[in-house]
C-alpha cells in the first residue's frame, strides 16, 4: 500500500457526456486552451485519449473565482477524458464509471433535455457516477453581452433584464425537465445540498464564461465528496479505450490508467475478442510528445513507468484481438496468471451468459465491451430476446449467425448494430438472405427501428393470415328465419357467444340416430352478412339485435348441406376452428380477442374434439 502522502494522491478522472451538438468538444477545447507560457512547468499535457490539467493550471483557470485566495486546492490535477471520435465516446459512456470519477453532462440551454441526454443520465445514475450539468451556450441567449472567460455569476450580473429573464425561463425549463425524469437540479451557486441536488453550471464554450465556475465545481466536488480511498494510489485499475494499428508499432492499445502504476516489461492480461484472454509483455509505454517538442522525430515519449491517473498507449505483441472496453491487469510476482485471465474474461463471459440459451432472439453487435453491455441491458429491459452477440465490425459470419433465426422467426432474424461498421459483403449477404440489419449510434434508435420493423411484419402477417383466422362464435337460428335451404344456405341468426365474422366456417354437431356417435358437420363459410339491410362483417355477442341474415356457401357442391336434413331450427352453429386456426389466432390476433372469447375457443376445442 502506498504511503498516504501528497505525492501519492491521484487526479480524479472526468468524462464529458451529452446529446450531439451540445458543445462537448468545444467545451473541452476551451478548457484545454492554455494561458501557460510555452515551456513553463506544470503546463497542460495532451495524453492518449485524455488531457491532464495540473494544479497550477486549475488555479489559473479558476483565479477569477479566487480573488481573495480563500479557495483550497488539494488535488494534484484533473484528468479529463477526451471524446474525440464516436467510438471512444460510447466506450466511455457505457464503461464510464469504471474509470471516471466525475462527469460533466452537457445540455444545450437553448434545446433543453434531448434524447441522448436522458440516455447519458440513465447511465450515470445506473453507475452511480457523480456528475454536474453544464448548461452550455448561454451566449446564445438573445442580447447576451460576453465578458470572455469570466465567472458566470459576474457575467450574468452585467446582462440586461430581458437576458436575465430569458435565462431564468430556460433554466427553469431544464430544471422541470430534469424533475420529470426524477432528478433534482439547481443552479450550482444555490445548491446547499450536493447529495440531493445536481448542480447546473451555465457555460459558454465560445466565450469561456462559466468555465472557471465549472472547473472550480469539479475541484470542490471531487475533493470533498470523493472518498479518500479513490484518491490514493492502490491497486492497478486500467481500462482499454481503443485498439489501434500504428505504423512502426503494430497494434497498440490506448488505455486509461485510473489507479496504480504500469511499468515497461510488465506482464499484462486483458480480454480478447474471441472470448479468450490475452497475456503479453509491455514493450513500450507511450504518451504524445509535449507540444514544444514537436520537432523531435518520434511522435511519442517512452516511459519506464507511468502512474495514475493518465492516458497511455501500450505497445506489446499479440494485441491484434484486444477488446476495447476490457479491463487490463498486471501479473504481479504472487499472482497466478491463469486466475487473472479468468478474471478479465469473466467481464465478457458474464455478459454472454445473460443472453438467451434457447437460441431464440436477435443478434447484436457493438463496438466495445462497454457499449455491448449497455445495449444488452437495454434489450433485456425492453423484452427483446438476444441469441447472439459480437464486438467489432460486422462481417459475413455475423450475418450467418443471425440467419439461423430465419426458420424460427422472421422478426428476430436481424442484427442490431450499435456504433459499428458493416462491411459491404456482409451488407449484400444480409440483403440476399433477408436478414434485416439495423445500425444506430444511439441505443434507443435501434429499439425504435426494431419495433417499427416488428410492427410492419406483424401487420403483413395479419393480412396474410386473416383468411385463415377463425374467430370463435356460437349462433342460434332466429325461429322461422330460413330464406334458402341449400347452397347457399341463407338464414337469420343470433350471436349467442363470441364474435361472428364474414369468412368464418360454420359447423353443427349431430348425433347419429343409429350409432349414437357424434358427427361434426361442416356447413361452409359465411360469405356475407346483413343486418337491418346493411352489409356487416363483424357481429359480437349481444350485437345481433333482431337477427343477422347470413349466407353460408360450400366450396364443393356435392358437400352442400340442407336445412331439415343436416340442421334445423334448434341447431347450434359453431365456428369450425382447428388446431391451425387456433395457432394463427395466438400468433397474430391474440389481442383482438377478449378473455371471454378466448374461453370460448377452449370450449369449442372441447366440443370439436381438437387436441
Ligand atoms: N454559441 C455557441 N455555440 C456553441 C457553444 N458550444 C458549442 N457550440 C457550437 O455547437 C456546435 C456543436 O459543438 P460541438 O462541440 O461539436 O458539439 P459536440 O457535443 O462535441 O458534438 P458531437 O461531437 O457531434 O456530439 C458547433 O457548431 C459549436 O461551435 C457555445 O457555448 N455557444
Amino acid at each position: 500500500m502506498a504511503a498516504r502522502s501528497k505525492d501519492d494522491l491521484r487526479s480524479p478522472i472526468c468524462c464529458i457526456l451529452g446529446h450531439v451538438d451540445t458543445g462537448k468538444t468545444k467545451l473541452l477545447d476551451k478548457i484545454r486552451q492554455t494561458n501557460v507560457q510555452e515551456g513553463e512547468a506544470g503546463g497542460i499535457t495532451q495524453q492518449i485519449g485524455a488531457t491532464f490539467f495540473p494544479l497550477e493550471t486549475i488555479k489559473q483557470k479558476t483565479a477569477v473565482l479566487n480573488k481573495d485566495g480563500s479557495k483550497e486546492y488539494k488535488l494534484p490535477g484533473l484528468l479529463v477524458i477526451d471524446t474525440p471520435g464516436h467510438e471512444s465516446f460510447t466506450n466511455l459512456r457505457s464503461r464510464g464509471s469504471s474509470l471516471c470519477n466525475i462527469a460533466i453532462l452537457v445540455v444545450d440551454i437553448m434545446h433543453g433535455l434531448e434524447p441522448q441526454t436522458l440516455e447519458s443520465l440513465k447511465l450515470l445514475r445506473d453507475k452511480k457516477t457523480p456528475f454536474i450539468v453544464a448548461l452550455n451556450k448561454v451566449d446564445r441567449l438573445f442580447g447576451w453581452k460576453a465578458i470572455p472567460d469570466n465567472s458566470f455569476v459576474d457575467s450574468l450580473a452585467h446582462q440586461s433584464e430581458s437576458v436575465k429573464r430569458e435565462f431564468e425561463t430556460r433554466k427553469d425549463a431544464v430544471i422541470t425537465a430534469f424533475q420529470e425524469n426524477g432528478l433534482n437540479a439547481t443552479l450550482y451557486y444555490d445548491n446547499k445540498n450536493m447529495g440531493k441536488y445536481v448542480s447546473l453550471v451555465p457555460t459558454s464554450a465560445h466565450t469561456g464564461e462559466g468555465i472557471p465556475d465549472m472547473i472550480m465545481l469539479l475541484v470542490e466536488l471531487t475533493q470533498t465528496r470523493m472518498s479518500e480511498r479513490l484518491m490514493y494510489i492502490s491497486e492497478l485499475e486500467c481500462t482499454v479505450l481503443e485498439v489501434k494499428v500504428i505504423e512502426g508499432l503494430g497494434t497498440t492499445i490506448d488505455v486509461v490508467l485510473s489507479n496504480g502504476v504500469l511499468r515497461e516489461g510488465d506482464r499484462i492480461v486483458l480480454c480478447g475478442l474471441n472470448g479468450s484472454a490475452i497475456a503479453t509483455n509491455v514493450r513500450a509505454l507511450l504518451t504524445p510528445q509535449p507540444l514544444k517538442e514537436l520537432r523531435v522525430k518520434s511522435a511519442y515519449v517512452h516511459h519506464k513507468e507511468v502512474k495514475a491517473s493518465l492516458g497511455v498507449k501500450i505497445a506489446a505483441p499479440d494485441l491484434e484481438k484486444a477488446l476495447a472496453g476490457s479491463r487490463l491487469m498486471v501479473v504481479g510476482p504472487d499472482d497466478d496468471e491463469e486466475e487473472l485471465k479468468d478474471e478479465v474474461i469473466s467481464d465478457l463471459t458474464s455478459l454472454l451468459s445473460s443472453i438467451n440459451k434457447s437460441g431464440h432472439g436477435v443478434c447484436v453487435q457493438a463496438s466495445t465491451l462497454g457499449s455491448l453491455e449497455a445495449l444488452l441491458e437495454f434489450l433485456r429491459v425492453s423484452n427483446i430476446p438476444v441469441s447472439g452477440v459480437n464486438i467489432g465490425p460486422v462481417h459475413r459470419k455475423d450475418i450467418m449467425r443471425a440467419s439461423t433465426m430465419l426458420e424460427k422467426s422472421k422478426e428476430l432474424a436481424c442484427l442490431l448494430c450499435f456504433d459499428v461498421k458493416v462491411d459491404k459483403d456482409a451488407e449484400q449477404m444480409a440483403e440476399e438472405m433477408g436478414i434485416k440489419v439495423f445500425k444506430a449510434d444511439i441505443i434507443y434508435h435501434l429499439f425504435d427501428q426494431f419495433t417499427a420493423y416488428h410492427k410492419q411484419l406483424t401487420e403483413e402477417r395479419r393480412k396474410d393470415q386473416a383468411p385463415s383466422a377463425v374467430f370463435p362464435c356460437i349462433l342460434k337460428m332466429v325461429p322461422g328465419a330460413i330464406f334458402n335451404k341449400k347452397d347457399p344456405i341463407v338464414i337469420g341468426v343470433d350471436v349467442v357467444e363470441g364474435v361472428m365474422k364474414t369468412g368464418t366456417p360454420l359447423c353443427v354437431i349431430n348425433i347419429n340416430p343409429e350409432t349414437k356417435a357424434k358427427e361434426i358437420v361442416s356447413l361452409g363459410k359465411i360469405t356475407s352478412m346483413e343486418m337491418n339491410h346493411k352489409v356487416v362483417d363483424t357481429v359480437k355477442k349481444g350485437g345481433s339485435g333482431g337477427g343477422v341474415a347470413i349466407k353460408v356457401e360450400c366450396a364443393v357442391y356435392e358437400n352442400a348441406k340442407t336445412f331439415g336434413r343436416h340442421f334445423n331450427e334448434q341447431s347450434e352453429f359453431y365456428s369450425m376452428i382447428s388446431r391451425e386456426s387456433i395457432n394463427i389466432l395466438k400468433e397474430s390476433f391474440r389481442n383482438d380477442l377478449s378473455k371471454e372469447e378466448w374461453a370460448l375457443v377452449v370450449k369449442l376445442k372441447g366440443k370439436l374434439d381438437i387436441v
